[in-house]
């Protein structure tokens, strides 16, 4: 049933206009298709790609034919194929993008082959529930010219009934901002994400949701909460953390983020820190971690050594996970379950270029992360955000 047949690469868009790889993958009776995402703001610990065109020749022949006959039902055995035919740390021999395509088409196939949906496969018969999603609707950064500094200002209804109010409120949010910076004369395009990417400071950008998500709280009437994606390794410039208005050093940078979550009552913040800041993380997390998530991503990349690390001095109580940042499913499902073994909360993520690929949206469901985080608009973003409402549905 679950015996490898073929394995199909191809080369596909992405929503950045990119090419990216997209593997099809046959058994005997299963089929699996999957893309891989990239990031703009990547972590310099992340499992490397390799450009397109020649990570696909170079599979074909030297990578392809040893995964041919090989049983898709034994992930781990599948993914340990491709770490040993690979070689190095971190993938940059066959190149992640061709890897986390891969090991999420073998899973798909598996699942498909077993006559079940890809959640219910990885995450079995006491899966009831679906996470909440998490959306940016402003943002900046590496993912817009001239708008905000902090990279994604973030919502999501703690307060919904289920995932789809959620994902109904989080669109409601993004139409009101865009209300409102209309009024202000700052309307604008989106960003990579979908996102609103005003040319305004900051602080207008929190005064702004803030605004939006009280209106859009009273309407809807639920809790609707805010956060952030700072992405500080994007400020960092060997001294300081450099915004349009202001310089910070590591210690003012605590103390100016610890003063926005209080501020915004914000419930979510994730990289406030450089991604090899453990202590200044840690330092944050001790201060504020009591009523906030604190998330690594640039920093922990999903790799169990950096969540180690991070778990050892408590730099952070969430991690961020990507399944492209390691590059395959085992590792991926290895990261999530040190998390939640040392009590810390996992956060599914999209990457900035996506597809139209669904899988997020199961994993998420299946490894019980508390946020799936993938945007609240466009057409790569909503195909995650509608199969978590078809997810919602079935179970
Ligand atoms: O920083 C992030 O969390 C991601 C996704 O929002 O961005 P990118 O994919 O560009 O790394
Ligand atoms: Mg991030």
């Amino acid at each position: 049933m679950t015996i490898i047949q073929a394995v199909q690469l191809r080369k596909i868009l992405d929503s950045r206009g990119n090419p990216t790889v997209e593997v099809d993958m046959v058994t005997e009776s299963g089929f699996g298709r999957a893309a891989a995402p990239s990031g703009a703001s990547t972590g310099v610990y992340e499992a490397k790609v390799r450009p397109v065109d020649e990570a696909i020749d170079d599979a074909e022949q030297n990578l392809i034919p040893a995964l041919i006959g090989l049983d898709a039902g034994d992930q781990a055995e599948f993914d340990q194929q491709l770490r040993s035919i690979d070689g190095t740390p971190d993938l940059s021999k066959i190149g992640a993008n061709i890897a986390v395509a891969l090991s999420l088409a073998n899973a798909k196939a598996a699942a498909s082959a077993n006559g079940m949906d890809l959640y219910r496969y990885l995450g079995g018969a006491f899966i009831k529930e679906t996470p909440f999603p998490l959306g940016n609707v402003i943002g900046g950064g590496a993912h817009a010219v001239d708008a905000t500094d902090i990279q994604e200002f973030l919502v999501v209804p703690t307060g919904a009934s289920d995932a789809e109010e959620a994902v109904f409120a989080n669109a409601a949010v993004h139409r009101k901002v865009k209300e409102l910076l209309i009024a202000l004369g700052k309307g604008c395009g989106k960003g990579d994400e979908g996102a609103w990417a005003p040319h305004i400071d900051d602080i207008t950008a929190f005064e702004t949701v803030h605004q939006a998500v009280t209106a859009i709280s009273d309407e809807m009437n639920i809790t609707i909460s805010m956060g952030i994606d700072v992405a500080a390794s994007e400020l960092w410039n060997d001294t300081h953390y450099h915004y349009k208005d202001a310089d910070r050093t590591t210690e003012d940078q605590i103390a100016y983020i610890g003063e926005l979550v209080d501020r915004y009552s914000l419930i979510y913040v994730e990289d406030p820190l450089r991604e090899d800041d453990f202590e200044g993380f840690s330092d944050l997390t001790e201060a504020v971690g009591d009523r906030c998530l604190i998330c690594g991503d640039d920093l922990f990349v999903t790799n169990t050594e950096r969540i180690m690390q991070g778990i050892d001095i408590g730099s952070a109580n969430a991690v961020l996970i990507k399944p492209n940042q390691v590059g395959t499913l085992t590792d991926t499902y290895e990261a999530v379950q040190m998390a939640h073994t040392h009590g810390m909360d996992t956060v599914m993520s999209h990457r900035s270029g996506e597809t139209t690929d669904t899988t997020i949206a199961h994993l998420a469901t299946a490894f019980g992360c508390i946020f799936l985080k993938t945007g609240v608009v466009g057409g790569e973003r909503i195909a995650k955000l509608n199969e978590l409402i078809r997810i919602e549905e079935q179970i």
